[in-house]
């Protein structure tokens, strides 16, 4: 990780840039692959499968012997851990429900807003560098409570053609509707514009690496809403000298696991700090099973020195990490001012793994400072809301002239006539 002391303001977006890929470079690959399975459906999906994955699929649905086999398979020990986390992840998702909300804005014009589910959901459970099992709780759970109908499951398969047993008995265990196995590209285009196994959904969730966010980007062009743009992984920790600097690394090596586009940076007004956390990451690297990947995102990494707590934060609003950690005497001035952050991470016993797994907060997130603009995954991701009003006789004659009156300046006769008809008829 290199340091920098004090950077100027006008350096910061140049040194917390993103090590992301240029996306127009993706773009084209993005639209050749939606062009081709728009055309032809499953063979298309085969085609990518194969080429991306580097496995030939007789079919790409999961079957109930393939999910058996898995709850077979899957030891007694995760199976108890997924219980844990699905039920925190449960009670905090459910704990989002909100009442009808319903005003009388004017005596007798009822205006009220009520929620509904949206019935057909395309879950993405990432696969390329590891299976991450826990995406499919935190996607399917939230879509089981909210009351979506059909919900699918798409990842990509490993080099035998299967996905990992957990991921399917934790699929099986949230109520996904339908398996499959494709991943990447292949999987946001099917979801897009469907094919003979794969549903076209209302909306696509869940994380991906770069090729999977493009792409969830290119299938709202044709129509498909998605949750929002959650890729590479990202992490900003605030310390000072009362963090524990054994806990800060370990927490900075969690994220550069995810792989080597991963972000992570340290803020710190303890040069101190700055200096034990280095070579603790040096020494917790060795211990590391993916010791090359984790190196390689710990490179594109910053530690960077501040005066203050008002520049730090200053700072780290303008990054908007996806993962805030916040371990210094000041916590509660950092709480109260983040503004751009897409979960909050407080103390050292809060280590950001907590909200990957088990806590109950969602941990599909906003990266590469969408965070500005967009929340991660909750309830309401699943749902809609539709407006209801029904206005009395009264309520008509009470709001009737202001419409006439709007309606006439902008020059909408039309609009108008339906109010003056009804209040005629009332005289
Ligand atoms: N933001 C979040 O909420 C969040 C949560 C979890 C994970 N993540 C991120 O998700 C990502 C998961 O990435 P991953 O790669 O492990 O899995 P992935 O499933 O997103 O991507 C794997 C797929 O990418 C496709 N692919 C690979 N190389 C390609 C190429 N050259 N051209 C076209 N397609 C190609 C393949 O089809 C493969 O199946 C990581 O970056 C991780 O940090 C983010
Ligand atoms: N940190 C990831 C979100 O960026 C989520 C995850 C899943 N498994 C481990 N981590
Ligand atoms: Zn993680």
């Amino acid at each position: 990780m290199k340091t920098i002391l004090n950077p100027q303001k006008k350096d910061w977006n140049k040194i917390l840039e993103r090590p992301t890929k240029k996306v127009g470079d993706i773009e084209a690959t993005v639209n050749e692959i939606f062009t081709d399975i728009q055309a032809n459906g499953d063979a298309g999906v085969a085609k990518y499968t194969e080429k991306f994955d580097g496995i030939a699929l007789d079919s790409n649905l999961v079957s109930v012997a393939e999910i058996e086999e898995a709850i077979s398979l899957v030891p007694k020990e995760l199976k108890e851990a997924i219980q844990q986390a699905k039920e925190n992840i449960t009670k905090f998702h459910a704990a989002q429900k909100t009442e009808k909300v319903s005003v009388e804005t004017t005596k007798g014009v009822q205006c009220w807003q009520e929620k509904r589910p949206i019935q057909k959901v395309g879950l993405y459970v990432p696969g390329g560098t590891a299976p991450l099992l826990s995406t499919v709780l935190m996607l399917s759970i939230p879509a089981k409570i909210a009351g979506c109908k059909e919900i699918v499951l798409c990842s990509p398969p490993n080099k035998e053609g299967k996905l990992p047993p957990a991921i399917l008995y934790a699929a099986n265990l949230c109520g996904v509707t339908k398996i499959i196995k494709v991943g990447g590209i292949q999987a946001i285009a099917a979801y897009t514009f469907g094919t003979e196994t794969i549903p076209q959904v209302y909306k696509i969730f869940g994380p991906g690496n770069q090729f999977v966010t493009v792409a969830k980007q290119l299938a709202t062009k044709y129509g498909v809403a998605i949750d929002m743009p959650a890729g590479p992984s990202e992490l900003l920790i605030v310390a000072d000298d009362s963090a524990n600097a054994s806990f800060v690394a370990a927490d900075l090596l969690s994220q550069a696991e995810h792989g080597i586009d991963s972000q992570v940076v340290l803020v710190s007004t303890s040069k101190k700090l700055i200096d034990a956390v280095s070579i603790e990451i040096e020494k917790q690297l060795l211990e590391l099973p993916r010791i090359e990947i984790t190196q390689k995102a710990i490179h594109n990494s910053t530690s960077i020195f501040v005066e203050n707590d008002a520049i730090a934060l200053e700072l780290i609003n303008e990054y908007g990490p996806e993962h805030f950690i916040v371990c210094t005497k000041n916590n509660a001035f950092y709480i109260e001012n983040i503004e751009n952050a897409g979960s909050v991470f407080i103390g050292n016993y809060t280590p950001e793994s907590a909200g990957d797994y088990a806590s109950g907060t969602n941990h599909t997130l906003p990266t590469n400072g969408f965070t500005k603009a967009y929340s991660g995954v909750n309830l309401d991701s699943f749902m809609k809301s539709i407006t209801f009003q029904e206005i009395s006789k009264e309520g008509i004659q009470n709001i009737g002239k202001s419409i006439e009156i709007m309606a006439a300046a902008e020059g909408l006769q039309a609009h108008k006539n339906a109010v003056t008809l009804r209040l005629k008829e009332l005289l």
